[in-house]
């Protein structure tokens, strides 16, 4: 469906994707995570034709989507800023979906304009935020497209509306498995929707993997600094503070009882670290990531 092959992207010289490598073959949901301005919104656009790579290759259902009028039925890309015009209302935006979507569904964006309590005559641009994100859900998810890509689909909305937007997400895939990649800040946001994660830092993809296998990583240790460097022996570390004596550090490791029996032997208090923090740990700015000895 995507494969991203050595991908590099430069905003004139300055590089905002390097070497990126992405490949999924199956129907998913997929969320893309990572920093601001790590090159999710990019990467995206590059992924759905908007932009052409500098470097490597990008191919959607065997097709490259750059400069290419066929990729249109392969990838329906919503951006965060989508450029309506000022002149459509909702039923505008929707004739403009079915005209260039071979798979457009109508009596589903039909029935998400009711779900979401759309005004079918009010102009897009008179939208609140959370208006404007409604709309955008519709269209990407009534293109029915083989690759749906959606840069912060729940911007604006409120819990009622996230809730509504995930229900018809996770029910239109059931029905009509494809694969669906969104971006979001929000790890919560993540965990219901997604069966994958691709996490991107320092503009490259650094893991794409299925969210239960990356839950299983992320170690907290406590203890004198001699113990918890006992413990952590060659692993490596992705956040550490000092308080006091006390030595506080993350391990990139998964959680196992082998090692919940190390850090007990060694009077080191031990804990699984939340999905969240782990994840902001691996994409920290001024990295603490280093290995000891
Ligand atoms: N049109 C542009 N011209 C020049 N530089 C750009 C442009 N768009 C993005 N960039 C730069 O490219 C890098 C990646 O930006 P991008 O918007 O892809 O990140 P992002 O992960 O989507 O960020 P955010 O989470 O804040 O939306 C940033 O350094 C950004 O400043």
């Amino acid at each position: 469906m995507i494969d991203v092959q050595d991908l590099s992207f430069s905003y004139g010289n300055r590089a905002a994707l390097k070497n990126v490598a992405l490949r999924e073959n199956e129907p998913v949901i997929t969320g893309l995570w990572g920093r601001n301005g790590s090159g999710k919104t990019t990467l995206m656009k590059v992924i759905s034709g908007m932009e052409k790579p500098n470097q490597g290759t990008v191919s959607v259902n065997g097709i490259t989507p750059y400069n290419n009028s066929e990729a249109m039925n392969h990838v329906t890309f919503m951006q965060e800023d989508h450029p309506f015009s000022d002149l459509w209302d909702v039923e505008d935006a929707l004739r403009f979906g079915a005209y260039f979507n071979e798979n457009w569904d109508q009596s589903f964006a039909e029935y998400l304009l009711d779900v979401f309590d759309l005004p079918r005559k009010k102009k897009i641009r008179q939208f609140s935020k959370g208006m404007k994100s409604m709309i955008k859900i519709t269209l990407g998810l009534a293109s029915k497209a083989p690759v749906t890509v959606m840069d912060e689909p729940s911007n604006g909305l409120d819990a009622s509306m996230r809730k509504q937007f995930y229900d018809v997400l996770l029910d239109t895939y059931e029905e009509h498995p494809r694969l669906i990649m969104l971006s979001t800040h929000h790890i919560e946001e993540l965990v219901p929707l997604c069966e994958k994660i691709a996490l991107i830092d320092q503009k490259t993809i650094i893991r794409y993997e299925e969210i239960e296998n990356l839950k299983r990583y992320g170690v907290l240790l406590t203890g004198s600094s001699e113990a918890v460097k006992s413990v952590i022996g060659n692993s490596q570390v992705i956040d550490e503070q000092k308080i006091g004596k006390q030595l506080h550090v993350m391990m990139d490791e998964v959680f196992h009882a082998d090692l919940e029996a190390k850090a007990k032997d060694a009077g080191v208090t031990i804990e699984k670290a939340p999905l969240q923090d782990y994840l902001v740990n691996l994409t920290k700015k001024e990295t603490k990531k280093h290995e000891h000895a």
